[in-house]
């Protein structure tokens, strides 16, 4: 993609990237010749390193570029001049000069800090992560050293990974087992992720964990067959937005989607990529959704948008919730990465009217207190993964009872016993009646409802979602 633009005749090119040495080596190619500017080194050539210039000035490199023609000067760490009013006129001066001899100059960079001066004079593109080709060459070469065999499996488990890491994963696993193990990559590059505090794995959980929600299970078992290959013509979703009371069992909804499709479940969570520093939130969550398309099939669970995207638009905010709700709105409409988002949120009267607007989300899910039906079999759950022992009949003592809640009175009722436990614990419902009787009414227009109806007869249930099932279009017709 930059050689079209080099092709194109473009003057100054800015390549957001966390790996510059990679990208040195990706941006070579025949037609040009390539330099490499760094405060320390001056001018080198780019393939040999071999020193030509001792030009440490950034001015002085920005203009040595003027006197060759059909030449590329690769900048390495220019942004830390951003400040500085001359490198700012130099460039403004030396576009121009840079086109009409057909040379480039292109500025590496982890960051986007271009200053409105020159803003407009450069094209920004992303370096995006290794793909599995290039992975796999790079495991090549540490196998051909430690004389072992290249995996290709292994090679994948990577994606996501920057050269580096992932080189330093392969060399873990050859270290430790004598060969490439996927299990060791993937667990180095869990390590790696969760360090980095740009993204989380976690495991998914089965679905026969999850109680009840038949309507929100229908809808994600028809929806999700469009990821397998017989039906490679059907539109993917995109999108899920749960919405409810906490603890009735979204997040475990989003696991158990990752577990019935088989794959990966990847936690954005957006909060912790907020940084106080100007423009590194938004930063960190370009890196979090570059990560992510690389890493290719995947359930991206974003827990609570509501909380991390509060004060989008108000005085309140410093521009750092814009901006990374900006980059993840952009990111969702334009990806082509095989993902699927479940987002989850409590208050939808936080969260910002462009997140809620028509086609932004296949579907939209109210999640409300379990029905009686789900109940029971919240409590079939939880007698069997506690070994507590509630009578299924005790569901009518517990509407208006989250599953969280069953839970908690499930594991309590082994210590204190069913009737003591019962009764020390207050529901949400209880305290909140208000907030989710509005919830309740702001879904009955806006929200499809993912609960299984209190008493309704299973039979007329069954006709009822099998008439919902052959909607034709895949977008929601209650919010269009
Ligand atoms: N329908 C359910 N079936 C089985 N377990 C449930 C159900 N709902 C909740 N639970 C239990 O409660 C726990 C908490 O639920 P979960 O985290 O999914 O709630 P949530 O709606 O995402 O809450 P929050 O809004 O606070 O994130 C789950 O890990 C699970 O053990």
């Amino acid at each position: 993609m930059i050689l079209d633009y080099l092709k194109a005749g473009y003057p100054a090119l800015c390549v957001v990237t966390s790996e510059p040495h990679r990208a040195e080596n990706i941006i070579r190619c025949p037609g040009w010749k390539f330099f490499t500017w760094d405060c320390l080194t001056g001018i080198r050539e780019t393939s040999t390193l071999k020193a030509i210039e001792e030009i440490r000035d950034p001015v002085e490199a920005i203009r040595w570029l003027e006197r060759l023609p059909d030449s590329v000067l690769v900048t390495l760490n220019l942004h830390l001049f951003m400040e500085i009013p001359e490198v700012i006129q130099g460039i403004q001066n030396g576009v121009p000069k840079w086109k009409s001899i057909g040379s480039s100059l292109i500025m590496l960079t982890p960051v986007l800090n271009l200053r409105p001066e020159i803003e407009k004079l450069f094209t920004v593109m992303d370096l995006p992560l290794p793909n599995d080709g290039e992975l796999y060459d790079l495991q090549c070469d540490i196998a051909k050293h430690c004389h072992i065999k290249p995996n290709r499996k292994a090679a994948r488990a990577a994606k996501g990974l920057t050269e580096l890491e992932a080189e330093a994963a392969y060399a873990l696993s050859a270290v430790q087992k004598g060969f490439f193990s996927t299990k060791v990559v993937s667990h180095a590059k869990a390590q790696i992720l969760r360090k980095s505090g740009l993204l989380e794995f976690w495991e998914p959980t089965s679905i026969k964990e999850l109680g009840g929600l038949d309507e929100l299970k229908m809808f994600i078992k028809n929806r999700t067959k469009a990821f397998t290959p017989d039906n490679d013509s059907l539109p993917k979703p995109k999108a899920i937005l749960l919405v409810g009371v906490p603890g009735t069992g979204k997040s475990l909804s989003s696991k158990a989607t990752a577990s019935l499709l088989g794959w990966p479940l990847i936690r954005l969570d957006i909060s912790a990529l907020k940084n106080s520093l100007v423009g590194e939130s938004e930063r960190r969550m370009r890196e979090a959704l570059k990560v992510i398309d690389a890493f290719g099939q995947s359930v991206v669970w974003v827990d609570e948008v509501d909380k991390a995207f509060a004060g989008v638009g108000s005085n309140t905010d410093s521009g750092t919730s814009a901006g990374m709700f900006g980059t993840f709105l952009t990111w969702m409409q334009e990806t082509e990465s095989p993902v699927l988002v479940m987002a989850t949120a409590n208050n939808i009267s936080q969260l910002p009217p462009e997140f809620l607007r028509a086609g932004r989300f296949d579907a939209t899910f109210f999640v409300d207190m379990p029905s009686k039906p789900e109940r029971q079999e919240i409590i079939r759950i939880m007698n069997k993964r506690y070994g507590s022992e509630i009578p299924l009949e005790f569901a009518d003592n517990l509407s208006g009872w989250t599953g969280a809640e069953i839970e908690q009175l499930a594991k309590d009722s082994l210590f204190d016993g069913l009737d003591k436990a019962y009764a020390a614990i207050v529901p949400l419902s209880r305290t909140m009646r208000e907030e989710i009787n509005a919830l309740r009414e702001w879904a009955r227009t806006r929200a499809r409802f993912a609960n299984t109806p209190d008493g309704e007869p299973e039979e007329s249930r069954k006709v009822r979602t099998a008439k919902r099932i052959k909607l034709p279009s895949p977008s929601n017709p209650i919010l269009n």
